[in-house]
């Protein structure tokens, strides 16, 4: 039987550096990161593909504020837009799969499953949004916008800028999990949860209802990784290796990490909020819920890292143990 692995890339990770971000560059950027699944696929492993959207469904938000400022058209609820980047970041990355795959011979089919998420109408991250979507834009030019629109907050995002802030959901449920199982298992290599998946609350008379915010796909993504039994959580990102002291003089690269260690990190506010800080919680909630590793990498250290020769490792406590014998 194929080891499940469970592999999210970052939105940002999509979008080139330099002003490089048409939908053009970021298809070349997807099927960079395919050419290292289809390395994970080649070693026997049954993968499933999350994905990101922070950057993109802010441009999209943007683009139709903006066509509604201009011309007056029906501007789109946050919620479309986020199944929007859904389905367009999906398509790219089933398209460059499969031809990746066809290219290599492998015999592997590929389903993008749009995935709603259910969270609650209750969650308190409702009234304190903290997702950065879309741009960065310095500090003059948040001041600037601010003026014109009194409602959008900003905040400063890992040192690289100020970037709009939208509500982010703890997802509670994935609403399509048995689909994506059935597909896992007829040998589909399964992307989902996108953009961290629709967000869907439950009305009083049991039906889902769309509501406007953004999911942390890190979260989802562990949630999932939880439902379908994954062994192993893979997060790409824009670094090789999660670091302590990150930006500072001193900072250190992480190789292997216990769970505790990570804890005691966190305690000591290595990870941003809003950038590291969520990728490392994911972990966690993962470890401690049956999960057996975690890996956080860039995308170009895939292969090395699953086999242990890149990336920051998170053990849970019984693979620590293992290591240590
Ligand atoms: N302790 C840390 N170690 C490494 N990177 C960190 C750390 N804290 C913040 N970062 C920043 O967080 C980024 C990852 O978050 P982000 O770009 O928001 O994720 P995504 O790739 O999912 O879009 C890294 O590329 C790095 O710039
Ligand atoms: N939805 C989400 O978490 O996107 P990013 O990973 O791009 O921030």
């Amino acid at each position: 039987m194929e080891k499940l692995v469970i592999v999210a890339i970052g939105g940002n990770s999509l979008v080139r550096e330099n002003g490089r971000d048409s939908v053009n560059d970021q298809y070349e950027a997807v099927c960079e990161t395919a050419v290292h699944i289809a390395d994970m696929v080649e070693e026997g492993y049954s993968v499933v593909v999350t994905h990101g959207n922070g950057p993109q469904v802010g441009f999209g938000l943007r683009r139709s504020e903006i066509a509604n400022e201009l011309v007056g058209m029906p501007s789109m609820p946050l919620v479309n837009c986020v199944a929007d980047t859904q389905g367009g970041i999906g398509y790219q990355i089933q398209q460059a799969l499969t031809n990746e795959f066809s290219k290599r011979g492998i015999n592997k089919k590929v389903a993008t499953v749009i995935t709603q998420v259910e969270v609650s109408k209750d969650d308190p991250n409702f009234l304190n949004p903290t997702k950065p979507v879309g741009s960065f834009f310095t500090l003059n030019q948040a001041e600037e916008m601010k003026k014109e629109h009194p409602d959008w907050i900003f905040i400063e995002d890992s040192g690289r800028g100020y970037r709009r802030v939208v509500p982010s959901p703890k997802p509670i449920d994935i609403v399509e999990k048995d689909a994506i199982k059935s597909l896992i298992e007829s040998g589909f290599v399964v992307i989902a949860v996108g953009g961290g998946g629709v967000p869907v609350v439950k009305t009083p008379d049991d039906s889902y209802m769309g509501v406007d915010a953004v999911i942390d796909k890190d979260f989802a993504t562990s949630l999932l990784a939880e439902q379908i039994s994954a062994e192993t959580l893979i997060i790409t990102t824009g670094v090789s290796r999660v670091c302590i002291n990150f930006g500072k003089p001193n900072q250190k690269a992480l190789d292997k990490i216990s769970v505790n260690e990570t804890k005691q990190y966190v305690l000591e506010d290595h990870f941003a909020k809003g950038s590291m800080l969520p990728k490392i919680e994911a972990s966690l909630n993962f470890l401690e819920n049956n999960g057996k590793r975690v890996i956080i990498t860039d995308p170009e250290s895939l292969k090395d890292a699953i086999n242990e020769q890149a990336g920051t490792h998170i053990l849970a406590h019984s693979e620590c143990l293992k290591v240590a014998l």
